[in-house]
C-alpha cells in the first residue's frame, strides 16, 4: 500500500487527524515558509505522534549543527533536505535523510542518482518558497529515473482528485501533500482524511 506524508502541519487538531487517518510521515517546516513552526511548537505537536508515524523535519540550506540540534530536541526520524545541500553535507550530518529535487527537466531526475539517501522526493519547483507551491510537474520525466521505486516519494500539486492517477502512473513508495489538503491557506481535517483514504485505497482516479 502506498505510504502517505502530510507536510506542513502546524496545529494539534491536524496532527491528530493525520495520525488517526493513517499517515505514515508527518512533516514539520523549519525553513522559510508560510507553514514554518518554531522548535517549541514542533516539540508540542510531536507529543501527539506515535513512534509508528515518522516525524520529518524539512530544512532548506540549513547549518548542519542547527539541523542536528533540532532533530534531537523534536525527536525527528528523518531530515528532509529541500535546498541545494550537497551529497557530502547530507552524508556528514549522518541522520536518516530524504533529499528533495525540484523537477524542471530530465537532468534534475538524473542528478538524484548522485545522492545516497533513504528516500528521494520529487517535487515541482517552488514559487515564493522552495516547495509547497501546490503545482505539479510532468510525471513522465520520471520514466528514465535510476532510483528504485521503493525509495521514491512523489510530491508537488497532489490532491484528492489526482493522487489516484499519480499512484497508478508512477507507483511511488509514498505520496506527499501540503497545499492539496488546505482550504483557504489552512490545513483541513476533512481534506487530510480524504487524501489519505484515497491514496491508500488507490481506487479513485
Ligand atoms: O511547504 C512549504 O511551504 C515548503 C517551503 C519550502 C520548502 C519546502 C516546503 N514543503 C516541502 C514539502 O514536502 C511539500 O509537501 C512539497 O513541496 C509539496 O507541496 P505541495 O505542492 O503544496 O503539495
Amino acid at each position: 500500500m502506498t505510504k502517505v506524508k502530510i507536510c506542513g502541519l502546524k496545529e494539534i487538531e491536524h496532527v491528530e487527524t493525520a495520525v488517526k487517518a493513517g499517515a505514515d510521515f508527518i512533516g514539520f517546516m523549519f525553513a522559510p515558509s508560510k507553514r514554518r513552526i518554531t522548535v517549541e511548537e514542533a516539540v508540542e505537536l510531536a507529543k501527539a505522534i506515535p513512534s509508528t508515524v515518522k516525524k520529518v523535519g524539512v530544512f532548506v540550506n540549513e547549518e548542519s549543527a542547527t539541523i542536528r540540534q533540532i532533530a534531537k530536541e523534536v525527536g525527528l526520524d528523518y531530515i528532509q533536505y529541500h535546498g541545494d545541500e550537497t551529497p557530502e553535507q547530507i552524508q556528514g550530518i549522518g541522520l536518516p535523510a530524504i533529499k528533495a529535487f525540484s523537477i524542471r527537466g530530465e537532468e534534475d531526475v538524473m542528478r538524484a542518482a548522485t545522492y545516497d539517501v533513504d528516500y528521494y522526493l520529487f517535487d515541482a519547483p517552488g514559487s515564493d518558497f522552495r516547495g509547497g507551491s501546490g503545482k505539479s510537474f510532468d510525471w513522465m520525466l520520471l520514466d528514465k529515473m535510476k532510483i528504485p521505486l521503493e525509495k521514491v516519494i512523489l510530491a508537488g500539486g497532489l490532491n484528492n482528485e489526482n493522487v489516484g492517477l499519480a499512484i497508478m502512473l508512477v507507483e511511488p513508495f509514498a505520496v506527499d501533500v501540503s497545499s492539496g489538503v488546505e482550504v483557504d491557506g489552512r490545513k483541513s481535517s476533512a481534506a487530510i482524511t480524504n487524501f489519505i483514504e484515497t491514496a491508500k485505497g488507490e481506487l479513485i482516479l
